[in-house]
């Protein structure tokens, strides 16, 4: 008897013209170990068993994705993404939504390094909370703040106790998060995460201890790292 299971898709941003890795084609289209970046992450999200369906969001101009081979128990869709990273996931999480999906896991498309282990232990801490969980580091660094924006000179040290950088997967209950995005709209440039839109309609997701590995492709070399650690989960 399947009533009362809760239902969990996955949703992957993939929208993005990755500015800040100055390449001739979205960082997500990269080649790592005979893989694109976001068929890495797709296989990433699919390795738990209770995802039942991935939405991938990509540019209205994207010629290549249909070209993919994804590495998918479940079906994978495709939805058009929008200008914004939020705009892009409303986009995914509202089609979760309209397929009866109760959860969604939303993951980077340039997170190709997401291990099962903190997949499934977000997942579950998201299945649990009302308001969600994310995967998480604790920062580590003494951290610096600048004069200004645009000097390199310090004025103060911040105290990082209690400091964590978000990573993804990012785990919620889908009505929750498709009303708390259509609540602060998806121009709002305080949503950097969907943490942060739950955050800013009063919830308090639960921060999951993540791994080092599971870096965001961002900069020009974060590639480089990103096929050492692939290279390295494969002999694991
Ligand atoms: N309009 C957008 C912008 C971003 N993303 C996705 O959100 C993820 C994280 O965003 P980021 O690293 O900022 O990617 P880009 O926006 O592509 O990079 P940049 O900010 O350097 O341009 C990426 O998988 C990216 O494809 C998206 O789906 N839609
Ligand atoms: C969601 C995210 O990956 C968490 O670190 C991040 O916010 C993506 O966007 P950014 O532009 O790199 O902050």
């Amino acid at each position: 008897m399947m009533q009362n299971q809760i239902r969990v898709a996955a949703v992957i941003p993939a929208a993005g013209i990755g500015s800040r890795m100055a390449l001739a084609e979205p960082k997500q289209y990269l080649r790592i170990a005979g893989k694109t970046v976001l068929e890495h992450s797709v296989a990433a999200v699919a390795a738990d068993a209770r995802v039942a369906a991935i939405y991938i969001a990509v540019a209205s101009n994207d010629q290549r994705v249909q070209a993919l081979d994804f590495d998918s128990k479940c079906p994978v869709y495709l939805v058009a993404g929008g200008a914004t990273r939020a705009a892009s996931v409303l986009a995914g999480v509202a089609a979760a939504q309209a397929d009866g999906f109760d959860v969604v896991v939303v993951h980077d498309a340039a997170r190709p390094c997401l291990q099962p282990a903190e997949l499934k232990a977000v997942i579950d801490s998201g299945m649990t909370h009302a308001d969600g969980a994310i995967l998480a580091l604790p920062v580590a660094d003494t951290i610096k703040q600048a004069q200004t924006l645009a000097t390199d000179t310090i004025a103060n040290s911040v105290p990082r106790d209690g400091l964590w950088r978000a990573l993804t997967p990012q785990v919620f209950r889908t009505k929750r998060l498709v009303d708390a995005l259509t609540q602060l709209g998806v121009e709002n440039t305080a949503i950097t995460d969907e943490a942060s839109a739950i955050e800013l309609t009063g919830g308090h997701p639960k921060l999951v201890l993540g791994q080092q590995t599971n870096i965001k492709i961002t900069q020009p070399g974060d590639e480089q790292l990103a096929a050492t650690f692939i290279a390295m989960m494969a002999k694991e």
